[in-house]
């Protein structure tokens, strides 16, 4: 089986624009992602669709609140078949822990991975917190803690991946939001690479959204990035 290293982020407010870009698309191309607009406005009627497709899909509803409740989503969303789930590293290591035993339990075991720091965060805002540290200290400290609670990897910026790979080993799935080709709008984003800087550096997975999503033409975007990546 192929192993697409891109995941596209169907962030659409409907099942109909989302539908509509993944019949155009195809599993050996890509990895889709659905997120918390999509999986509200259409529950997992949705998701069953696009597996039928044969799409694995990364369900980011990035979980975040006491041990018992975030180790009940996992288990639903884990029974929804999808390949993988997310939670905040935020939430400490009780609910990592209790996130990754609910998830273990499971039939068919999604990859379960942490936010560390979104990609849309800069220094500035780190500060504003009240936080004493880098983005790449943040992110190192978060993605040892979920490593140790026993987590499959982490959603990180692609700036923090060579830090990371160095630290957590080959084996740590390191999943990067916050890419942009060249001469692509940055959008909301703050810490950003290029497909090919971000899997030079060791990233597992790129999520890309509004640079193939708002394409004029979206399987081009895609085939264009996968061009440029082949091989690395
Ligand atoms: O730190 C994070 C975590 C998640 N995301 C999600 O990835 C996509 C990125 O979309 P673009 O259009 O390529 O900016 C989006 O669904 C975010 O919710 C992230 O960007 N950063």
């Amino acid at each position: 089986m192929s192993d697409p290293k891109i995941i596209v982020a169907l962030d659409y407010p409907g099942a109909a624009p989302a539908l509509a870009l993944a019949h155009r698309l195809s599993p050996e191309l890509c990895r889709l992602k659905v997120g918390k607009e999509l999986f509200t406005a259409t529950g997992p009627a949705l998701l069953e669709k696009l597996m039928k497709s044969g799409f694995e899909i990364f369900l980011d509803l990035k979980f975040h609140d006491i041990p018992n409740t975030t180790a009940q989503a996992c288990k639903a969303a884990a029974s929804l078949g999808v390949w993988m789930i997310n939670v905040h590293a935020l939430g400490g290591r009780k609910m990592l822990e209790a996130a990754q035993l609910a998830v273990s339990t499971c039939a068919q075991p999604p990859k379960l991975i942490a936010v560390t720091l979104l990609t849309s965060m800069n220094q500035q805002d780190i500060s504003d917190l009240g936080i004493n540290a880098t983005p790449g200290e943040m992110v190192l400290r978060l993605a040892k803690l979920a490593q140790d609670s026993g987590l499959d990897g982490v959603v990180c910026s692609a700036m923090e991946t060579a830090l990371l790979r160095r630290h957590c080993g080959s084996k740590f799935s390191l999943v990067t939001p916050g890419i942009r080709p060249l001469e692509a709008s940055l959008d909301d984003q703050s810490r950003v690479m290029t497909p090919e800087e971000a899997l030079m550096a060791g990233s597992s997975y790129l999520v890309i959204g509004r640079p193939i999503t708002r394409a004029v033409d979206p399987l081009q975007a895609l085939l264009d990035i996968n061009s440029q990546i082949r091989g690395l």
